[in-house]
């Protein structure tokens, strides 16, 4: 393919040329701190109903095939990649080679192929940078090809949009088009080493992970805008990463070699270590900014809620590089319960971890409707449930395993609505969410006495060092108790329905 193009393809460029380039070819504008910002049109978000994996013989007996796994045949693929091969003839072409996985025994070297130099700009920065050794010897074993200008045709190709991101384990490659969020970029590597990982004995985690100066390692699981990102940036703590890691038999690693945080409302006074990595070389995707000044203002949620930034790890003051550390001593499980019934912490037995980990809950908040207050319940096995191509007790007994043999001690924490649901109460202080957590991760939690939640059987500390005790049972800070409790048993039985599929 290469050999026929007469034009300029750019491999490897470093961030300040990717910069240089992508505003020039006006891609984006220069925000104050000189970071990129960007915007990425209709797609601001992922796109999980337009994912597919080629039904190929030697994946077929292994994929957990429905809605989250969708089957395209080899033929369609082909006529997908055909297209592309087509579309890239007369394209301008930016390749970042690297790395996803810090473990050079684990490591899945890669190369991704894009239409726009800020998305090659932001892989450089979320994947793992070779050395120039390493790239002089660098030879990809998986390759996305990520065009947003490349549209599918329904009608032909079988899609059900003119999105599409599509995955041959065959072929080792996967083609993203018709969209511009570069989420989907990282993410599909991430579904990629969630079924490669498995065979070598390697749990995949959709977790942010830190290193305390004891060395200990906390995980922590929770779906998107639960706090992994938030939390794991901890100036007490070395950060080894915020989204993807691996656990092997000598301990965890990060996937990859940057972070992608949300920016809504960041604050420096909040989230200094997030705020400070926003700089040179960083990606602002739909983030507005002051037309003169060029400040950007996170509070302005008027393209999208999901506003985000791209750092490399190194941007966060005393990350652990390469990502690779120890066994973890505590996990956390992170969901945003705009219910605001479920504790804000809890001690989980390693039965109730299980269970937590396969419902995977956390809330959507109900639409953008106002006066509209009921939350909806989202529950996504493991923590992760669109980028798992493997059925969930595949994981859960992997991770369960690990749990036991290393005698880890699990929590659930909500970082989610407290005093009422959302619309009635607020979310919770992140301050005394990072004081909770903390407690966790220093063992001083265990020192308070535990009750057990009447309704979700959850052990929940009397006493946490800074946060007020009233706040440790959510009954108590609800005015109505009758519609607490109504609201509890409500949310405890949308559990009980969604776990009826995995009893056996
Ligand atoms: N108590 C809290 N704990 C954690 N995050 C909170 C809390 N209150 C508000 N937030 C906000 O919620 C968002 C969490 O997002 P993030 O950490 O990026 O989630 P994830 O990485 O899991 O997708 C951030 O914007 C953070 O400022
Ligand atoms: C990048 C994503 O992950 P998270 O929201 O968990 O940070 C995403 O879900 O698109
Ligand atoms: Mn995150």
């Amino acid at each position: 393919m290469e050999q026929s193009r007469t034009i300029n393809t750019h491999k490897n460029l470093h961030a300040a040329e990717l910069m240089k380039i992508a505003l020039e070819r006006k891609e984006g504008k220069l925000a104050s701190t000189n970071a990129l910002q960007v915007f990425t049109g209709s797609y601001t978000g992922r796109s999980p109903k337009d994912k597919y994996i080629v039904n190929e013989p030697s994946v077929m007996e292994h994929i957990d095939w429905g809605t989250v796994n969708q089957p395209i045949t080899e033929y369609q693929f082909d006529q997908i990649y055909n297209k592309a091969q087509d579309y890239m003839m007369d394209k301008e072409l930016f390749i970042f080679d690297g790395y996803a996985g810090a473990d050079l025994n684990y490591r899945l070297p890669i190369r991704i192929v894009n239409e726009y130099a800020w998305h090659n700009l932001f892989v450089h920065q979320l994947f793992i940078r070779p050395t120039k050794e390493e790239l002089a010897t660098h030879h990809a074993e998986f390759t996305v090809i990520a065009l947003p200008g490349l549209k599918a045709d329904p009608a032909t190709d079988g899609t059900r949009s003119e999105t599409f991101i599509c995955v041959s384990f065959e072929k080792r490659l996967v083609i993203i088009g018709g969209t511009e969020y570069a989420g989907e970029m990282k993410k599909s590597i991430f579904s990629v080493l969630n079924y490669l990982l498995p065979f070598k004995n390697v749990v995949p985690m959709h977790c942010s992970a830190n290193v305390g100066v004891k060395d200990d390692v906390a995980l922590f699981f929770g779906l998107s805008g639960t706090g992994k990102t938030t939390l794991s940036a901890d100036p007490n703590r070395r950060l080894i990463g915020d989204d993807e890691h691996g656990w092997s038999d000598q301990g965890v690693f990060n996937f990859e070699g940057g972070c992608y945080a949300k920016c809504v409302n960041l604050s420096e006074e909040k989230e200094p270590q997030i705020w400070n990595a926003i700089k040179a070389g960083s990606v602002l995707e739909n983030v507005m900014l002051d037309l003169e000044t060029g400040i950007a203002d996170y509070d302005d949620i008027s393209v999208t809620e999901n506003t985000r930034a791209a750092y490399p790890i190194e941007s966060i003051p005393n990350a652990l590089i390469p990502g690779k550390a120890g066994h973890p001593s505590v996990i956390v499980f992170l969901t945003a319960d705009a219910f605001g019934v479920l504790p804000p912490i809890s001690k989980l037995t390693k039965e109730q971890a299980m269970y937590h980990f396969l419902s995977g809950y956390t809330s959507k908040l109900a639409g953008t409707e106002r006066g509209v207050t009921e939350p909806e319940a989202t529950f996504s096995a493991c923590f992760g449930a669109p980028f798992l191509p493997l059925h969930p007790t595949v994981y859960a007994e992997m991770l369960g395993k690990k749990i036991e043999e290393h005698q880890v001690k699990v929590y659930l924490v909500n970082t989610g609505w407290t005093g009422g649901p959302y619309g009635v109460g607020k979310r919770m202080s992140l301050a005394y969410t990072r004081a909770m957590v903390s407690a966790a991760l220093d063992g001083s939690i265990e020192q308070s006495g535990f009750t057990t939640d009447p309704i979700f059987g959850l052990q929940c500390p009397v006493s946490v060092n800074a946060v007020p005790s009233h706040l440790l049972q959510p009954r108590n800070t609800w005015q109505d108790k009758e519609s607490y409790d109504n609201a509890a048993r409500e949310l405890s039985d949308l559990f009980d329905r969604n776990y009826r599929k995995f009893a056996l």
